[in-house]
């Protein structure tokens, strides 16, 4: 499938929700995208395609980054990492913070997630503010991966999230 075509089957497959989570939030539910075969296997394609055999790893920030890492990884022989929110991991972890319009947030990683040179390739579904993303490549990096690339099925224009994050953003779709 072409990038436009795919590109083209996100934003129709997209659910807009207005006021969710909370008043003045229109909230992208990329689950559909998900749920339909051909679109799901069409996005996993284009997110790794950019960044074809130049890593060995992909994270995927949760909840939604998980369906669309594990994809990735399974199509493109690597191995997965969760990227987590706080408290959910056993063993001893990195940590990041940032913060969100109200309060923090953090993500997490086990401390010895990666051997040293490990080239990352980090996926979600949604970028907004940047500041999920950003946290996750500092993250990363602090592990000690290479960061080659991120990618995200859409992009919320106009919020300047692709300027936060410090890593190359491969967006398939932009809203
Ligand atoms: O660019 P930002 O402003 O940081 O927002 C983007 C993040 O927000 C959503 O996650 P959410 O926090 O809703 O978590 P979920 O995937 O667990 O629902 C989305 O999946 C990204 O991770
Ligand atoms: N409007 C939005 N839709 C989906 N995920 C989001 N994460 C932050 N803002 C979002």
């Amino acid at each position: 499938m072409t990038p436009s075509n795919t590109r083209d089957l996100i934003l129709s497959s997209c659910a807009s929700v207005p006021d969710f989570p909370k008043p003045g939030v229109t909230f992208r539910d990329l689950t559909p995208v998900f749920a339909d075969p051909t679109a799901f296997a069409a996005v996993t394609s284009a997110l790794i395609e950019p960044f074809r055999g130049g890593f060995d790893r992909v994270a995927g920030i949760e909840a939604r980054g998980f369906i669309l890492a594990a994809a990735a990884a399974y199509a493109s022989g690597t191995g997965m990492t969760a990227v987590r929110k706080p408290g959910k991991l056993p063993r001893e972890v990195l940590s990041e913070s940032y913060v969100l319009e109200y309060g923090t947030a953090a993500v997490e990683i086990h401390r010895d997630e990666f051997p040293p040179g490990t080239r990352v390739l980090l996926l979600d579904d949604v970028l907004a503010t940047g500041g999920t993303l950003a946290a996750a490549v500092r993250l990363l990096e602090r592990a000690g991966a290479e960061v080659v690339g991120a990618g995200v099925v859409l992009e919320l224009a106009g919020l300047g999230g692709r300027a936060a994050v410090p890593a190359s953003v491969h967006a398939l779709a932009t809203i």
